[in-house]
């Protein structure tokens, strides 16, 4: 099951928030049936999500339906971090918290079997830290009066959480079939969310109605139109009555902001007359991202929200006004009419530097790998919104000046490495070592390419009892030291598919996966002791509009190549 989500779109905003009014954990879609939604099947620990800084035509939140609520978001990043469907770390001998060794693990661990000396338990499951929230909205009685609350749910990864029980230091207990954790886990995550906003740990769901679940069925027409083309994202959070009314919005200029919006709802117009809009400061607030190692520990599944600056460009063409605020760390507002908050586990304002959301974000994970956990970030998003700059970064002199944008990827293998020199030190007595294997693949038109090897191209994902779902013929490629995961970074960026679009000149064509397989030994006891973790970094393509982007020809082909593999994640 794990390198399935390679190939998965992770759930919109929008199909959060679907998910739970389907209530029956089937596909669904918007009117257009244009998308689907599905628990992920995966691991996935952290989420970020980033948003452009732009407000053109493909913006990433879209205007909520009034009667629906929230509709989506063209949700930019998600990344995903650690598992926490573990004993709590602070229960752990002291020992594994120096690097995860203290545990005894019998030799059967060895080819990639769970220790059962680990206890397992289910995670915390907790409502939804994406919300909406609608304020000041002329028909807010109406909302209510439908009893369809605009809160959204990131319920869907809370499988994943589940999932995550098993991957106890194994690679086997990632490939688990992914009917093992199936309806059960759903229902519990419907459950959860038919107890009520009150289950929320943070977040603006305070207010919210309570909701009735099932008020929306998918149609036949829905499902079979989830595979999409590109920008259907956006078309497909899109309410119909928006795309019927909406349309470009000439005066977009004025909403250029580090923000999650739609531009093509009729609530942008009235926006533009809003004067709140006036109100939104060219810089805006700006608030600490929590370093929170106790929530981390609760919390399986995190989803962050990056916004990027307005870039220069943009700036020229449609100003500096912005058109959302960010009220908090965990909430982003977008000021347009109905205004409408959004809940995040963590909102990372435009200021954000590199290394602040490493700390926030990737630090955790490292420290979970090294002690047997298995951990996947992944970037999804809107094409242009910063998803190659988050996990991948300037990386251009790593070896003798490393950039301060330099992104998660590599920031992550420094600190990695740092911390098992550190632990085989202290644990020297116990010869504990550690062995880093990495691969980098990407998919190019649903083609898996090594992008250490890139002559070996469509090569097959393959299932083994012992080995589990594997792509056959990849290179794998020990790695000693941060320069050596450097040298596979470079060559891998180099071979990568990259071409200039409208709406990015570096816009990546494929979607992109590093994975470090970081595996140790020791000694106690008259045992050797084996451990396994996993770390999967993913960018992934953007999502794009046809129209926005300007892709013919070739790019056309690897545009709905893209879009059919985002969508599919969906179905995972
Ligand atoms: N947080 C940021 N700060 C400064 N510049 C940024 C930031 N995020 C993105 N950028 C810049 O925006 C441009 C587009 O970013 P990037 O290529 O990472 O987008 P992407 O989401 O990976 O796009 P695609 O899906 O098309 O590959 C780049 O020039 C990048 O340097």
């Amino acid at each position: 099951m794990y390198p399935l989500w390679l190939f998965a779109k992770p759930p919109s905003l929008k199909k959060l928030a679907y998910e739970d009014y389907d209530g029956e954990g089937s596909s669904v879609g918007d009117e257009d049936g244009e998308q689907s939604a599905a628990d992920p099947a995966v691991t996935p620990r952290f989420a970020f999500v980033t948003t452009r800084g732009e407000n053109g035509d493909g913006g990433n939140l879209w205007s909520p339906k009034l009667d629906h609520g929230i509709v989506g978001a063209h949700v930019n990043e998600l990344a995903l971090s650690p598992p926490k469907a573990i004993e709590p770390r602070r229960k752990r001998n002291p020992r594994s918290d120096l690097g995860g060794h203290g545990d005894a693990a019998p030799e059967s661990a060895k080819n990639g079997q769970s220790a059962p000396s680990t206890p397992v338990r289910a995670p915390k499951r907790r409502m939804t830290k994406l919300t909406w929230q609608s304020r000041a909205s002329p028909d807010k009685h109406k909302s209510s009066q439908l009893g369809r609350s605009p809160s959204l749910t990131r319920g869907q990864f809370d499988k994943s959480c589940v999932d995550a029980a098993s991957d106890v230091g194994s690679v086997k207990s990632l490939q688990q079939p992914a009917s093992s954790s199936g309806m059960g886990t759903r229902d519990s995550v419907l459950n959860n969310f038919k107890s009520g906003p009150g289950h929320s740990q943070k977040g603006g769901v305070d207010s919210m109605p309570s909701t009735p679940l099932g008020s929306r069925k998918p149609r036949n027409s829905e499902l079979n139109r989830s595979i999409t083309s590109l920008g259907s994202v956006t078309s497909a959070a899109t309410p119909r009555s928006a795309k019927r009314h909406g349309g470009h919005s000439s005066t977009s200029n004025a909403l250029a902001a580090a923000g999650l919006m739609s531009t093509r709802a009729n609530g942008v117009r009235a926006l533009l007359q809003n004067q709140q809009a006036d109100q939104v400061a060219t810089e805006p607030a700006q608030f600490q991202l929590e370093e929170d190692p106790n929530f981390w520990q609760d919390h399986s599944v995190q989803v962050l929200i990056r916004t990027r600056p307005i870039s220069n460009s943009e700036a020229s063409q449609q100003g500096h006004s912005r058109c959302v605020k960010q009220e908090s760390a965990h909430t982003i507002t977008w000021i347009g009419q109905p205004e409408a908050r959004f809940t995040f586990d963590h909102v990372a304002g435009e200021s954000i530097s590199q290394e602040e959301l490493f700390r926030v974000a990737g630090l955790p994970m490292v420290e979970n790998c090294m002690s047997g956990y298995n951990s996947c970030m992944f970037a999804y998003g809107q094409t242009g919104s910063g998803k190659t700059h988050t996990m991948l970064g300037d990386i251009s002199d790593l070896h003798h000046q490393p950039s301060n944008n330099r992104g998660m990827t590599p920031r992550v293998f420094e600190s990695l490495f740092t911390k098992i020199k550190m632990a085989e030190e202290l644990q020297k007595q116990e010869n504990l070592r550690f062995k880093c294997r990495c691969f980098f693949l990407e998919i190019y038109n649903e083609q898996i390419v090594d992008l250490l090897e890139p002559s070996s191209f469509n090569l097959q994902m393959r299932e083994d009892a012992n080995k589990g779902v594997y792509v056959e013929g990849l290179l794998e490629v020990e790695v000693q030291n941060v320069q050596d995961v450097i040298h596979l970074l470079l060559l891998g960026a180099a071979n990568r598919k990259v071409a200039a679009t409208n709406m990015n000149k570096e816009s990546s064509r494929s979607h992109s996966v590093f994975t470090c397989t970081i595996e140790s030994q020791w000694e106690s006891d008259h045992m050797i002791n084996y451990r396994f973790g996993r770390l999967n970094l993913v960018d992934l393509a953007g999502s794009e509009r046809q129209r926005a982007s300007g892709a013919d020809g070739e790019r056309l082909k690897e545009a709905a190549s893209i879009n059919k593999s985002l969508s599919t994640l969906g179905h995972i």
